[in-house]
C-alpha cells in the first residue's frame, strides 16, 4: 500500500525550542490513526506541518505526494482540517460560512448543504454562527473540514466540546471515510474514546515519536502483561494451585497476570474447566496504560 502521508526524520525548531526531533512515520490510506501525547508534545505542529502551514526545519514530508509546504500544492483540496479551536466570522450564518469555506475550495456551495443536515445542523443553517453554542459551533466546524469529499482528514481534538450523540455521529462519519479509502488522523487526549477506534496509534513525548503500531503491535513491544480476574466460588477454602503462587485478593476475585495471549489461553482452560470458578474477567493493557508505559520508559532513557 503507498502512503499517503510520509514523515521522513523530521525536526521543527521554534527559536530555542525544539518542537520535533527526528520524528518519521506513514500514513496509510483507508485507516483511521491517533496521534496522542502530552500538552506540548508536538501534535498541533505535526498537523500544521501536513497542512503546508509551517515548513520544518529539515527533513521531509510528503501529502498526497507532494511537498505541502510547497508554493502550489495541489492536494491542498484534498485535505480536510479540523483545527483545535475553530473561529468563524459570527456574522455570517451557517449556510454563508460553508458557502466561503466551499469557494475556497473550488466547490459549489450547494453540494455543502448535504454536510449541515449530516452534522445536525440543518435547523440552524441560516442563523448567524455568533448565536451558536460551542457544540455547534465544533458541528459546522467539522462540516467545513468534510467539504470536498477530502482524501486525507487531520482532526485536531475534534470531540472536544461535543455530546455523546455527535461524538458518535462524528466516529461514524469518520468510519464512512475511512471506508471510503480516506486516511484520517485524529489528534486527541481522549484515549479511551480511540482505543477501538484506532488502527495506527502514534504516541508523542517531547517531540519524539517514542511507540508507533496498532494497539496488538504496541501491546506486544511493551510486555505489559493481561489481566486475569477470576472469581471463586465463595466457599472455596484453599486457591487453586493453577493460579499460581500469589495472586492479588481483590474485591471482586483473585487476579493473575498473564504476560502473553499463551499464557492467558492456559489460565482460561484451567478456570474453565474448575468447577470453583464462578467468573472471569480479562482485561488487556488499555490505551492509557500503554501510553503511560511508554511515556515512562522514555523519561527513563533520556
Ligand atoms: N509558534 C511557536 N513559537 C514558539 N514555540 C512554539 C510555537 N508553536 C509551538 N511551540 C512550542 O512547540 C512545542 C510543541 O507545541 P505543539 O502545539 O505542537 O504541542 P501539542 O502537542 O499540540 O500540544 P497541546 O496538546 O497542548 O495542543 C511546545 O513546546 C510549544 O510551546
Amino acid at each position: 500500500m503507498t502512503a499517503t502521508i510520509s514523515v521522513t526524520d523530521v525536526e521543527k525548531t521554534y527559536r530555542a525550542v525544539r518542537a520535533l526531533r527526528g520524528v518519521s512515520f506513514d500514513l496509510q490510506p483507508g485507516r483511521l490513526s491517533a496521534l496522542v501525547g502530552h500538552n506540548g508534545a508536538g501534535k498541533t505542529t505535526l498537523i500544521k506541518l501536513m497542512l503546508g502551514l509551517i515548513r520544518a526545519t529539515s527533513g521531509a514530508i510528503r501529502v498526497l505526494g507532494e511537498d505541502p509546504a510547497a508554493g502550489e500544492f495541489a492536494g491542498r483540496r484534498q485535505l480536510g482540517y479540523l483545527p483545535e479551536n475553530v473561529a468563524f466570522n459570527s456574522g455570517l450564518t451557517g449556510r454563508e460560512t460553508l458557502a466561503f469555506y466551499a469557494r475556497l475550495k473550488r466547490i459549489a456551495p450547494s453540494s455543502a448543504w448535504p454536510l449541515l443536515d449530516r452534522v445536525g445542523l440543518a435547523h440552524a443553517a441560516d442563523r448567524k454562527v455568533g448565536t451558536y453554542s460551542k457544540g455547534m459551533r465544533q458541528r459546522l466546524g467539522l462540516a467545513q473540514a468534510l467539504l470536498g469529499r477530502p482524501r486525507v482528514l487531520l482532526l485536531d481534538e475534534p470531540t472536544t466540546g461535543l455530546d455523546p450523540a455527535l461524538r458518535q455521529t462524528f466516529y461514524d462519519i469518520c468510519d464512512e471515510l475511512r471506508a471510503d479509502g480516506a486516511t484520517v488522523l485524529i489528534s486527541s487526549h481522549a484515549l479511551t474514546e480511540l482505543e477501538d477506534r484506532a488502527e495506527h496509534v502514534l504516541i508523542m513525548n517531547r517531540g519524539l515519536l517514542v511507540a508507533q503500531g496498532t494497539m496488538d503491535e504496541l501491546r506486544h513491544i511493551s510486555r505489559l502483561p493481561i489481566r486475569v480476574t477470576i472469581d471463586l466460588a465463595p466457599n472455596t477454602d484453599a486457591l487453586p494451585a493453577w493460579l499460581g503462587a500469589a495472586p492479588q485478593a481483590t474485591a471482586r476475585g483473585s487476579v493473575v497476570f498473564a504476560r502473553d495471549d499463551a499464557e492467558k489461553m492456559t489460565l482460561l482452560r484451567e478456570a474453565a474447566a474448575d468447577p470453583r470458578v464462578r467468573n472471569i474477567e480479562i482485561a488487556a493493557p488499555t490505551l492509557d496504560d500503554l501510553y503511560a508505559h511508554f511515556l515512562q520508559s522514555q523519561e527513563a532513557a533520556a
